[in-house]
């Protein structure tokens, strides 16, 4: 289940709420900013080429290039058996910020997202069918876990690409890993 689990930095053993409810995630993130929607999917092969999956998704990610101004879409897929698995993990999973607003449509799997406002960590357990923002200039970071199984679709308005600034801080690693917030679901 999608799960939204929100963290006090001061105190990150134990999330003060947790919510499985799609609605209520979509309105607490939307107060801070944050799109997040359900949209459905299509049946594809685990081992779809980018291309592919981008060809399923062509509407999808059409509408959101005109709606968002993004300029680019890639995907980003892993699975148990990718021998880089653990430096793709690695790559994301401590804070960063974009000078960019950044959308991901997960179109399999499931990863974590942790997004910090304040003194709050939102720490966003997304699953296939779910669509989030991370908006320009926010704090954050992202865990596939060790065995990662997920497909996502990234929009970029940076021609470039991924191109993130690190932060330095170390709450990433302060807060619970995927293996303790997506453990009891995933
Ligand atoms: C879920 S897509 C891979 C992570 C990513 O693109 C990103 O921007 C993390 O901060
Ligand atoms: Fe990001
Ligand atoms: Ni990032």
């Amino acid at each position: 289940m999608t799960t939204l689990s929100i963290f006090d930095q001061s105190r990150p053993e134990a999330a003060h709420t947790v919510t499985e409810d799609p609605a209520e995630i979509r309105d607490l993130l939307a107060a801070q900013g944050v799109r997040f929607e359900q949209w459905p999917t299509r049946e594809l092969p685990v081992d779809a080429s980018p291309e592919a999956v981008l060809e399923a998704y062509r509407e999808e990610v059409a509408n959101l290039k005109d709606e968002c101004g993004f300029q680019t879409a890639d995907v980003i897929s892993l699975n148990p058996d990718n021998p880089q698995k653990e430096a793709f993990r690695q790559k994301f999973l401590d804070e960063h910020t974009h000078s960019e607003d950044e959308v991901r449509f997960f179109v399999r799997g499931q990863g974590l997202f942790y997004l910090h406002f304040g003194n709050e960590v939102y720490a966003v357990l997304c699953q296939k069918n779910d669509l989030i923002s991370v908006p320009n200039g926010t704090r954050h970071w992202f865990d596939m876990g060790p065995e990662p199984a997920f497909t996502c679709i990234r929009l970029f308005t940076n021609p470039e690409g991924w191109v993130a600034s690190f932060t330095g801080e170390d709450i990433a690693g302060r807060l619970p890993r995927y293996e303790t917030l997506a453990g009891a679901t995933g």
